[in-house]
């Protein structure tokens, strides 16, 4: 029986992936592993008795990688779970920047008496918006969110331009052709109507867009943020607003700073909060949790490399190990002392970490707790699991 932890709202459907034969939720003070979405693990303790953090969504500024990377838990996201989600509200929110809906809806409230619909034909010429149609958006990262918000800006007849120069092959392939890319950062930033950020949060990206990239804006140009906060310097943009140097500012990170400011909207954290998104993310995390915890397969990580082999043999034995020169020499002369025959193996490595599976013959179980220890004691070994292949009944 493995414990799962979960932090903040956690859809039930991803709850109902994990057989309650093989599965408890929130009922361990040691749990094996965590289900989470935006809870902040730099401030959250958990140990070493976590093997995996899964996190129901796209972005991991929130859990401290490399202190996960050094005690051998493997940190998962869900790419893409939730971007159809974001790439409907920020259509949504630029429908708003350019037509006075809020404004409009607010004086019709207040309208009374028998001639309400001749006051309407009267007034509304207050409320007249302009159209999206025509205009330039720029893009900055064409990832799972970025790449959708193009193609549904395309579709409203928008021009679009993006800036991704660390995009993967993968997605790269997936774009469509159609998006003419930028340079440089500038070369968009100086051309568009509209700006919309799809990046994470890092050091490199703190702050990426801040006074210098703000003053080669149009000074009627949109800014949209729902990356993360402090991708943006919030007091350029106030500066900028306030010096008419940018139209508007939509974000869906809140600080006290930018609240009530009137060229400011600030949606709370809404990006990925559909049903539906909440739904994908869930079922996307518990069976990535399940996959790693019961075949030691490793699919979407962020700090470990994906690996991925099938699972035919009674024993598999999973080591997170550094990854330096001789490692599988080492782990394999263990197992050769030990008389263990190796059906099949598999090594990868990212960064300074690697991993490595050995499938093999069943063993007992005090030879296994011996040959455990064994390979602990290599000082390079970060943790070493023992998984009964589910499949073959002993
Ligand atoms: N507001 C919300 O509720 C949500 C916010 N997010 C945020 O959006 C971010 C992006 O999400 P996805 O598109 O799903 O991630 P993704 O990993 O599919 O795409 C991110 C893209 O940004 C690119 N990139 C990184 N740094 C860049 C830079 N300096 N300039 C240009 N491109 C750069 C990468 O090459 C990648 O193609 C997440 O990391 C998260 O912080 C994601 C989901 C919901
Ligand atoms: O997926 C992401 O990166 C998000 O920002 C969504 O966050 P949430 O799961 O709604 O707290």
């Amino acid at each position: 029986m493995k414990d799962i932890k979960t932090y903040n709202v956690i859809a039930q459907e991803g709850l109902d992936e994990l057989p309650a034969d093989m599965y408890t939720v929130n009922k361990s003070t040691k749990p094996d592993a965590l289900l989470i979405r935006s809870q902040d693990m730099h401030k959250t303790p958990f140990g070493t008795s976590v093997l995996a953090i899964a996190r129901a969504g796209a972005g991991v500024n929130n859990i401290p990688l490399e202190k996960a990377t050094s005690q051998g838990t493997a940190v998962f996201n869900t790419p893409g779970s939730n971007a159809n989600a974001v790439k409907e509200l920020i259509i949504t929110m630029l429908l708003l920047s350019v037509r006075p809906v809020f404004a409009s809806v607010k004086w019709a409230q207040k309208l009374a008496g028998a001639d309400v619909s001749l006051q309407t034909e009267k007034g509304k010429n207050h409320f007249a918006g302009t159209e999206l149609y025509g205009k330039k958006i720029g893009i900055i990262g064409l990832g799972n969110i970025g790449s959708r918000v193009a193609k549904a800006c395309m579709d409203l007849g928008m021009k679009v331009i993006g800036y991704d120069p660390y995009i993967s092959v993968e997605k790269a392939w997936q774009l469509s052709n159609d998006i003419p890319r930028a340079e440089s950062l500038e070369e968009l930033l100086e051309q568009s109507d509209f700006i919309t950020i799809h990046i994470p949060y890092t050091d490199k990206n703190r702050n990426i867009i801040g006074e210098d990239e703000i003053n080669v804006m149009k000074d009627t140009a949109v800014l949209l943020n729902y990356s993360r906060w402090g991708i943006v310097d919030e007091d350029a943009v106030i500066k900028a607003l306030d010096a008419k140097k940018l139209r508007l500012f939509i974000t869906d990170f809140s600080s006290e700073k930018i609240l009530n400011h009137k060229q400011i909207i600030v949606t709370p954290h809404l990006g990925g909060t559909t049903e539906e998104a909440e739904i994908n993310g869930a079922k996307m995390a518990a069976n990535t949790l399940r996959k790693y915890l019961e075949t030691g397969d490793i699919v979407n990580s962020v700090n470990l490399p994906n690996v991925e082999m099938a699972f035919d043999a009674p024993l598999r034995l999973t080591l997170i190990h550094q990854n330096v020169p001789n490692m599988v020499g080492r782990i394999t002369t263990i197992l050769a002392k030990e008389e263990i025959n190796i059906d099949n193996m598999i090594n990868r490595s990212r960064g300074k970490i690697a991993y490595t599976m050995i499938d093999a013959a069943d063993i007992s179980e005090g030879k296994l707790k011996e040959l455990k220890k064994e390979l602990l004691e290599i000082p390079e070994v970060i943790r070493v699991r023992a998984l009964h292949n589910p499949k073959i009944v002993k």
